[in-house]
């Protein structure tokens, strides 16, 4: 379980990007995290791994302080975290299976992973996850011959092989196409439920979060002004999350009056579009 007591973050350029922030992530839970730009989210994901060190308050993961955490600890903990990219950041001239095997480095040795000796449980359990994501038939393509979902697939079968307590997800749809984005958010909530694994998913499409998620957190200006069931995501509260917009906004006047007597919901049409 992840915790975060009266977390704050103030850069030196004087920008206060979080404050008072309180939450607690149970194992298994998929949370997604929503806001305008700005509002915080990727610096919030980031003070958790401490990308980002956070400025004030307590981050503890299953009782353990991260905040104070230094050298051999700090790397500790980085590796029962994993991460998943918006832009993938895979090593393009390396093969599908090496990209996913990196997922190890933190528990190999410098050594061994320079001459890609990774252990023979690695390499099977690399080829496991592979399968799990559908990319076993593509272990020796290099990653710059890949399309983007399938860049996300080995993004997050190495966030996997990590073995981490918690996954921390920065926008793994931003750059895909909306079938593709789906069947993404529908892997890592399989994923996690699976493995009794958490997710903070840093996420811009709000119809994508309310499908795929547990729980919704929505951020503005830094602070925590929504937190709750993706069933309470209302129009109101879309609001208050990103500011006044016509959320509601159904049928032009132009549309023709046999196609207004069956609306699809509102919701549903406000969600799919306005929110990106
Ligand atoms: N390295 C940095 N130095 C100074 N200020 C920063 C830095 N990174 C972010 N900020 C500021 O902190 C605030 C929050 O930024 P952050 O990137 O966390 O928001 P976000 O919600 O993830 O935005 P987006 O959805 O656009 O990615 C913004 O005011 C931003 O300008």
């Amino acid at each position: 379980m992840l915790t975060l007591e009266g977390v704050g973050k103030r850069y030196p350029t004087g920008d206060r990007a979080l404050s008072d922030i309180d939450l607690a992530l149970p194992k298994g839970q998929v949370m997604a995290l929503i806001g305008p730009s700005g509002a915080g989210k990727s610096t919030l994901i980031r003070c958790v791994n401490r990308l980002v060190e956070p400025s004030q308050g307590h981050i503890r993961l299953d009782g353990d302080e991260l905040t104070t955490l230094s050298g051999a600890g700090l790397r500790r903990a980085r590796r029962s975290m994993g991460m998943i990219f918006q832009e993938y950041a895979l090593v393009d001239r390396l093969t599908v299976m090496e990209n996913v095997l990196s997922g190890r480095l933190g528990y190999v040795g410098f050594w061994r992973s320079f001459f890609r000796r990774y252990p023979e449980q690695d390499v099977r359990e690399a080829f496991r996850l592979l399968e799990r994501v559908g990319l076993d038939h593509a272990l020796d393509k290099r990653a710059d011959a890949l399309s983007g979902g399938q860049r996300q697939r080995v993004g997050i079968a190495r966030a996997l092989l990590q073995s981490p307590r918690l996954l921390l997800v920065d926008e793994p749809t931003a750059s895909l196409d909306p079938k593709t984005s789906r069947q993404i958010m529908r892997l890592i909530r399989e994923l996690c439920a699976e493995r009794g694994l958490a997710a903070i998913i840093n996420i811009h499409d709000v119809a994508l979060a309310r499908q795929f998620a547990d729980r919704i957190v929505g951020l503005n200006a830094g602070r925590i002004v929504f937190d709750g069931a993706p069933s309470e995501l209302t129009s109101d509260i879309l609001t208050t999350i990103y500011g006044e917009e016509e959320w509601d906004t159904r049928v032009g006047p132009e549309e023709p009056a046999e196609e207004r007597s069956a609306p699809p919901r509102a919701f549903d049409v406000a969600l799919s579009g306005a929110v990106r």
